[in-house]
């Protein structure tokens, strides 16, 4: 099989991009790890697929992979490289499309000035929606692992985040502590583990480690998660910019309201390969 691909990133989360408008690609999720695998694949934290919409208030259908080939209901960084990746294949030539994904639909505005901006639907709180084992709704948890115990922020922006405080973000143990939360026995499908740096009212730092990757250089659904999180404690205003090691998101959201978030989607080459 010959696969057309293109390589991008959004702050150095990056992807594999699959149009699979015009060509018929299947992959299994063990051809995915291996594409995955940075020593004897493609390499990428997560794989993106362009599908035809099956629906027709929406442009186009988007599925997501992580690099251990779970499939997986959202993307932020992959959104914004998504509708980079539509306009450089001339797949349509607006400037905002509506987009379904695994847990419903998300819309995407290329700006003026490069930058790429998206709505990510509200953030869910009901915990058998995130899905997350719990009595009630809260704004904070208590988890116990490994004798320890977390204070944190759980919420669904399409896939699950669970979000700390910590006070110094160089120092925060995130590959230790990802690993023991990331299939916590509460979250039914495991979850993204971020840690939240507040600076000021309009600035935060984060680090995540993601399902079914580790940590990575940015997630755009866990700034989502984080910065609401957050908000919703009043540390940050409604605009905030999270800085993850991979570069600057801006993040806007009220109650009852869309998270918006905006930042940079980069292509880096074209390939192909055949399988
Ligand atoms: N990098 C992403 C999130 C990708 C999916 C995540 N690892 C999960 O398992 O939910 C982003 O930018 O949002």
């Amino acid at each position: 099989m010959l696969i057309h691909f293109s390589k991008m990133h959004g702050l150095g989360n990056d992807f594999m991009v699959i149009d699979n408008v015009t060509q018929n690609v299947f992959l299994n999720n063990d051809q995915i790890a291996m594409l995955a695998d940075r020593h004897r694949g493609v390499g990428f934290d997560q794989l993106l697929m362009v599908e035809a919409p099956y629906d027709p208030d929406v442009d186009f259908h988007y599925r997501i992979f992580n690099a251990d080939g779970s499939e997986v209901q959202q993307c932020g960084n992959g959104a914004r490289c998504f509708g980079r990746f539509i306009r450089h294949k001339g797949l349509s030539n607006k400037n905002r499309f509506r987009v379904s994904t695994k847990k419903g639909v998300i819309s995407i505005s290329l700006l003026s000035d490069g930058q790429v901006e998206v709505d990510m639907g509200q953030p869910v709180f009901d915990p058998a929606q995130i899905p997350f084992r719990a009595n009630k709704s809260e704004t904070t948890y208590i988890l116990r692992a490994a004798e320890q115990t977390f204070l944190c922020g759980v919420l669904s922006m399409g896939n699950p985040h669970c979000v700390m405080l910590v006070d110094d973000i160089e120092q925060a143990p995130v590959n230790e502590v990802g690993q023991l939360l990331t299939q916590h026995e509460r979250f039914a499908e495991g979850a993204n583990i971020g840690f939240l740096q507040v600076i000021d009212r309009q600035n935060a730092r984060l680090r995540v480690f993601e399902r079914g990757v580790g940590e990575t250089q940015a997630c755009g659904s866990g700034a989502c998660a984080a910065a609401v999180w957050a908000m919703m404690q009043d540390k940050l205003d409604a605009t905030a910019t999270i800085q993850l090691p991979g570069g600057p998101l801006q993040i806007t959201w009220q109650a009852g309201q869309s998270v918006m978030m905006t930042g940079s989607a980069t292509h880096v080459f074209d390939g192909q390969m055949v399988l």
